[in-house]
């Protein structure tokens, strides 16, 4: 490829700073920078250790002063509050630092395209009044941006938001009917909410386009209705995690990382290693895996139930126990209840933190214990694995409804908590034949997302389609 053209293939990306925004975002990058795109990433202070920029030399990282503190509680509530503290304090900052870039050298004369994170609401304009176009990448489903769609829709006609209008039954294709607070945890504070829910679709609405992480395979339905409400192009590219191209970003940097970072990187990996060593010692789909994301943050009574219930359940478990993933506990051992550790001495593993995929794509793997988040969603089908769901809030509902109602790849099993109800779900993923049959389901849908992310597959066409409009935003770059 020419220099110049390479040289002026290039992108802006601004994750929003959870985990489950900042990986799909990282893959997002890998597989622009596979197609020779030059990428520079925007990130906020808040949530900067889960970006490690060092990891990645050949991207060019932009730090926005946030002046927002750690969550105490990872309440709907509270993190919804953090979400407009994000937005509210980064968009000055924000329209400086673009600014500055917007006046360097090279990129006076091709204005490159933003992809912001969904949930960057007051961004979006910014990035307008400086003349860059914008796409929105979407780390939810397809069905989550329907609804979300759905709601200020009602909103609008005034039907919502009474408290007891949660209850309508709202049809989403594709799903049972359901009620609006099956599709998305109403909280303290419906009008909240539903102020976010505006914002979050007219963030989607006024971009050229989204970027979702999903694919035909998943969400097929769903993605056609999207397209005709939305009038928009919608480039389902999931899932991000699996294109091949992804593990380019290590073989094409041209730095290496730093001292600090191969520290940092050899610490995760002694943790890593020992997790995938305990599950080499175990047979074929013998140990549920058990983690609630990065942000949900349990009651301690649901927590000591889950605990006896998996110790009751006597199956193998890898149990990621976060500090935060208990209300007000910040050390771990302090969350366990008295003796869970001698009971469950040789059958269970509990760490901080886990190489998540690695760990699903291993043999041992036979179900995950799940919060529905979208992105443990995803990782889960990817690698034929059937799932319990436990949803804590927003799209988590949803999801844990497309998972046990639309694939059937697992079963429900909601708060509160009680341990002889988590022992049967456990068994009965793990040892019956209704759990063989949803893990048979998990692998035929594997099989269609894998058809997906090949050339050819409507994933990876998608990637193309996305880099073709980058491209048509500056014409005379695309020789
Ligand atoms: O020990 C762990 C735990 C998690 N992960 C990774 O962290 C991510 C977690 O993402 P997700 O499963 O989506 O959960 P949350 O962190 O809860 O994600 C938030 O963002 C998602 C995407 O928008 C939403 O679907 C969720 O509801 C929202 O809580 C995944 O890639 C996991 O592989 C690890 O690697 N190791």
């Amino acid at each position: 490829m020419a220099e110049k053209t390479m040289k002026n293939r290039r992108v802006l990306l601004f994750p929003f700073p959870f985990q489950g925004h900042i990986n799909p975002m990282l893959e997002l990058a890998a597989v622009l920078r596979s197609r020779s795109f030059s990428v520079t990433i925007f990130h906020t202070e808040y949530n900067y250790e889960a970006i490690h920029p060092s990891k990645y030399p050949s991207y060019r990282f932009i730090t926005i002063p946030d002046r927002v503190s750690k969550l105490t509680s990872s309440s709907q509530d509270h993190v919804l509050s953090l979400i407009c503290a994000l937005n509210d304090n980064c968009t000055t900052p924000f329209r400086e630092s673009l600014a500055q870039v917007l006046s360097e050298g090279d990129w006076k004369s091709s204005v490159p395209c933003l992809v912001l994170d969904m949930h960057w609401y007051k961004i979006n304009p910014i990035a307008k009044l400086l003349g860059v176009p914008t796409l929105v990448l979407r780390t939810g489903s397809a069905a989550s941006l329907n609804g979300f769609i759905t709601l200020p829709a009602l909103y609008r006609k005034g039907i919502l938001p009474s408290k007891a209008e949660w209850e309508l039954e709202l049809a989403v294709e594709e799903l049972p009917p359901m009620r609006v607070r099956d599709m998305i945890a109403v909280g303290n504070d419906p009008e909240q909410l539903l102020n976010f829910v505006v914002l979050d679709a007219e963030n989607a609405r006024t971009s050229l386009g989204i970027i979702i992480n999903t694919s035909q395979a998943m969400e097929g339905a769903e993605l056609d209705k999207l397209q005709r409400d939305l009038a928009l192009p919608a480039f389902a590219v999931g899932p991000l995690h699996k294109h091949d191209m992804i593990n380019l970003e290590a073989a094409t940097t041209n730095t290496s990382p730093s001292s600090c970072t191969l520290k940092l990187l050899d610490r995760e990996r002694d943790q890593d290693r020992l997790c995938m060593e305990w599950l080499d010692s175990h047979p074929p789909k013998s140990v549920l895996y058990v983690s609630f994301g990065s942000l949900a943050s349990m009651d301690p009574k649901d927590f000591t139930e889950m605990a006896w219930g998996l110790a009751d359940s006597s199956q193998p478990f890898l149990w990621v126990v976060r500090s935060g993933s208990v209300e007000s506990v910040l050390r771990v051992e302090l969350a366990l209840p008295d003796g869970f550790r001698n009971a469950t001495h040789g059958i269970g593993k509990i760490v901080e933190w886990a190489p998540q995929r690695d760990i699903l794509a291993h043999r041992a793997i036979g179900g995950f214990w799940t919060h529905c988040g979208w992105n443990s969603t995803v990782e889960s089908i990817a690698e034929g694995i059937p799932m319990i769901c436990t949803p804590f809030f927003s799209d988590q509902m949803g999801n844990t409804r497309y998972v046990s109602d639309v694939w059937k790849v697992g079963l429900e099993l909601r708060t509160p908590l009680e341990r002889g109800k988590v022992e049967r779900s456990v068994r009965r993923l793990m040892t019956t034949e209704d759990g063989e049959e949803m893990r048979a389901r998990a692998r035929d849908l594997q099989g269609m997302l894998s058809e997906c992310i090949q050339k050819e597959g409507c994933s990876y066409k998608a990637v193309d389609d996305l880099v073709g409009l980058l491209l048509s935003l500056s014409p005379s770059l695309s020789e």
